[in-house]
């Protein structure tokens, strides 16, 4: 895209929603012109983020027992339409295919919104002993939802284009409930990597994944107060085998019914980065899904204009020696431009090298994060460049923890709930039963996101509703 076309300026990063949707065009991530609803398009350099947030959640989760297949996009309506709940949850979300060319088909084939009835069909073939447990298999595809909320580029389409759904079996509920803490952890550290401090909470029974015994999920707090459901793990019980009859036969020789787990992430794993790190002047990414990681500005002038070259293009060359992803901008825009130009695309480190700074060997390093600098002797580039990536990615981590624990409020009082979470979560207390739930919902005018798994027991308060003495405080939120 021309430098031309993006006269418009990046609203301030308080006005989130302008803020996030210029800042998706602006750093060329993602096209929202595409003409269907919900379907947006990936630049290539949005694409690359992709590819490297990929790139981490492929290494957790193959470094941790499971392993990547794929299976077909189209569900036939009968497997689709076996498990009741799932149906329920699903059958106002779910696109169907009905011709192939000018022919009806003679069974409507639904488009994937999630693959239980695609795999599980496929399990019942392939699972017939206890020896054959743990399968711990994901796929990342893209699925479709017909959303009827309001649809957002990275947060809520109707394309999920990088939708990584694992599914797993096991012969115990208890196997399966320690496959869902495994999962938790798994996540939590893909988010630690992505600087994305999360909350983990159970949601409650009427907002749990359909078909499953309960729901455990990881929300990002953003920017406006609202949370983003970044990840969900679900323990399915042996509900789906049921339906899908897939049995195993135990040590001692008697048929059994399966136990199994679901979990899954999509592009708001970007989402949620791109919110939590950016500012007012664009992206700030972690050094680890940088498209570039440096950008090498050589400061020209008449004299030594090719000394300064030679020596930008000697670092660029080390760098990339050393797995380093380097541009060297050479072109003829003002250096103000420049800056501008590499930090709203969120390069980490920005390396400035001219005349005097070659004769002192260094380079100067400019940290995208807090805008320091420093010299860098031109020996050491190499590790002085990689040592920056640690402490950007480590600043931007524990910024972004503050910024959530600053974002929690302890409430007692349902008025007190209502003021707070229009600027994070808050917590109260809950005695646990649904119709207490569901008015506090209503007095709220929002949800309750679920029940923090990290709950500090102990202190005994009262439901305010019902006033029952009660040990549980849960997180309420307005969510996306
Ligand atoms: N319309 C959507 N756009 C973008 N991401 C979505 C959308 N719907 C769900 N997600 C993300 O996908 C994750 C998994 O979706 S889910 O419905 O909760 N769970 C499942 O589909 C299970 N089969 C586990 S993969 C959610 O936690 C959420 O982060
Ligand atoms: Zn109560």
């Amino acid at each position: 895209m021309a430098e031309s076309e993006k006269e418009a300026a990046l609203p301030p990063k308080e006005e989130f929603s302008e803020w996030y949707n210029e800042l998706l065009w602006m750093a060329e991530i993602m096209d929202v012109r595409y003409p269907v609803k919900g379907l947006y398009v990936w630049y290539p350099f949005g694409f690359a983020i992709r590819r490297n947030t990929y790139k981490i959640i492929r290494e957790i989760l193959d470094n941790s027992g499971h392993q990547e297949a794929l299976f077909p996009l189209l569900i036939p309506e009968n497997e689709f339409m076996k498990e009741a709940e799932h149906i329920k949850g699903f059958e106002d979300e779910v696109y169907w295919v009905t011709h192939g060319g000018k022919d009806p088909l003679d069974i409507p084939l639904a488009l994937r919104p999630t693959s239980e009835t695609a795999i599980y069909p496929m399990y019942k073939m392939w699972v017939r002993s206890h020896a054959d447990f743990p399968i711990k298999i994901y796929q990342i595809v893209n699925t479709f939802r017909y959303e009827t909320k309001h649809t957002r580029p990275l947060i809520r389409l109707r394309e999920i284009t990088s939708f990584k759904e694992a599914h797993t079996v096991h012969a115990t509920w208890e196997d399966a409930e320690a496959q869902v803490k495994e999962a938790i952890g798994l996540y939590t550290e893909i988010y630690r990597r992505l600087g994305v401090p999360v909350l983990h909470s159970r949601r409650p029974d009427w907002d749990k994944f359909p078909g499953a015994d309960y729901t455990d999920a990881l929300d990002a707090i953003m920017p406006d107060g609202r949370t983003l459901q970044i990840g969900t793990v679900h323990h399915l019980g042996d509900n789906f085998a049921k339906t899908f009859d897939i049995k195993y036969e135990t040590p001692d020789g008697e048929q059994r019914y399966a136990y199994q787990t679901c979990y899954g992430i999509s592009e708001r794993s970007i989402a949620a980065t791109i919110s939590i790190h950016g500012d007012d002047k664009g992206l700030v990414l972690p050094p680890e899904i940088a498209p570039v990681q440096v950008v090498i500005i050589p400061i020209i002038f008449k004299k030594g204009a090719e000394e300064v070259l030679a020596a930008c293009k000697d670092v660029k060359e080390r760098l990339t020696k050393a797995g380093i992803r380097v541009e060297i901008d050479a072109s003829d825009l003002r250096p103000g431009a420049k800056y501008y130009k590499w930090e709203m695309k969120g390069v980490p480190l920005r390396l400035e090298i001219g005349p005097r700074d070659l004769q002192n060997n260094v380079a100067v390093a400019v940290r995208r994060d807090t805008g320091e600098k420093e010299q860098i002797p031109l020996p050491e580039i190499e590790t002085g460049v990689s040592s920056k990536f640690e402490a950007i990615h480590e600043h931007l981590y524990q910024k972004a923890k503050v910024e959530l624990e600053n974002r929690i409020f302890e409430c007692t009082e349902l008025e007190e709930v209502k003021k707070k979470i229009q600027d994070g979560v808050a917590t109260i207390p809950w005695c646990g039963k649904r119709e207490c739930g569901l008015a506090m919902e209503n007095v709220i005018g929002a949800g309750i996101l679920g029940i923090p798994l990290e709950q500090k027991r102990g202190k005994k308060e009262k439901c305010p509703i019902c006033g029952e003495e009660t040990e549980t405080r849960v997180y309420v939120a307005r969510t996306y």
